[in-house]
């Protein structure tokens, strides 16, 4: 025998509005169910682990690191029974060492919390490197560097300085090099999620552009060279890193052809940062990080960005910078 509903459904060949209402409540109780599921159920089983509003993958399958694609905890406890450590380099020449003490104790806060950090400073006034307290496992170098006139000679002369800082003291296993913009704040965790055989970041000004307007350098004749129709991401000079193995490779590449270039009395658009891109086109990225590991503090927040981990403070270049 059939039920009351049934009958109605099988006399009467078109369904009633009044039935044809309890079906769509039914389908939107259904669907709000399982809205609730996705959002509030799967992230305590550790399924949260997707973002449908940004690009998680790049074409050759390296992940793109943005909040809420990753498990901070899980990755932590991978990372601890390796034993790893974690450098940083980061540059405060002339005027710029009064960056550093927010970003010291920033980094104190966010980066790699829990785990073995040296944060190799190179300035020309260590007479002025702040005392920052760091905890244990933590520990700070401050290498002299000379002064020197031109920003872009500071700014590009960093890689010569990671790479002789590699060869020279950062040997053996297991270790990884962030190198870092001093005029920076941490503001979120930065932490394993990041670490990778070639690391890069998203440069903030430019990942909804198309390619064509990247700033890259675009006269052939430098070796920091992108075609038109070439390049992946505008990628971020002010933070990349990745295995000690790698960012060598990069640190010297990069500064044998920032060399040449200025042999030949050219210096590409946006100095080591274009070197940088180029290399990144040619040497892909293992793992990209988001433009939430390096912001910058003008731009407003876009809803993408669900957390901002480091970014660059407002500041004056003509008061800063040697020269204009
Ligand atoms: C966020 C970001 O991706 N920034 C990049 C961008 O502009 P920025 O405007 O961020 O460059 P910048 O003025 O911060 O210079 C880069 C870095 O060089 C160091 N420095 C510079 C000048 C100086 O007098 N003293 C000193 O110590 C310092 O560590 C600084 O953070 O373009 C530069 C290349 O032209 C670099 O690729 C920067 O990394
Ligand atoms: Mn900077």
């Amino acid at each position: 025998k059939f039920s009351s509903s049934h009958n109605s459904l099988f006399q009467s060949e078109v369904p009633t509005a009044q039935h044809r209402k309890r079906v769509s409540m039914k389908m939107i109780l259904r669907v709000s169910a399982l809205f609730v599921f996705c959002l509030f159920v799967m992230p305590l089983c550790g399924f949260n682990c997707s973002r449908t509003d940004v690009v998680t993958l790049t074409p050759w399958l390296a992940p793109v690191v943005w909040e809420g694609t990753f498990n901070p905890d899980l990755l932590d406890s991978i990372y601890q029974q390796q034993d790893i450590s974690v450098a940083a380099t980061v540059f405060a020449v002339g005027k710029y060492i009064m960056f550093l003490k927010n970003f010291l104790e920033t980094a104190e806060e966010y980066f790699f919390v829990g785990f073995k950090v040296h944060i190799y400073v190179f300035t020309d006034r260590p007479d002025e490197v702040p005392q920052v307290k760091m905890a244990p496992g933590r520990q700070l170098t401050v290498l002299p560097v000379p002064s020197s006139n031109r920003w872009q000679e500071i700014s590009a002369r960093r890689m010569e300085l990671i790479q002789k800082l590699i060869e020279e003291r950062l040997q053996g296993h297991g270790k990884y090099i962030f190198c870092l913009d001093v005029d920076s704040k941490f503001h979120g965790r930065w932490g394993t999620e990041s670490l990778g055989g070639l690391v890069a970041v998203i440069h903030p000004g430019y990942y909804w552009d198309p390619r064509s307007n990247f700033p890259y350098e675009r006269r052939p004749q430098s070796r920091a060279y992108v075609a038109e129709e070439e390049g992946d991401f505008y990628y971020c000079g002010g933070a990349f890193g990745g295995s000690l193995e790698e960012v060598l490779l990069l640190a010297k590449t990069c500064r044998s052809n920032f060399e040449a270039d200025a042999k030949e009395g050219i210096e590409a658009a946006w100095q080591e940062e274009s070197h940088l891109n180029r290399y990144m086109w040619i040497n892909k990225p293992s793992k990209v990080l988001s433009p939430e590991y390096l912001w910058q503090d003008f731009k407003s927040r876009n809803s993408e960005i669900h957390i901002i981990r480091f970014s660059g403070v407002v500041k004056n270049y003509a008061e800063i910078r040697p020269n204009a």
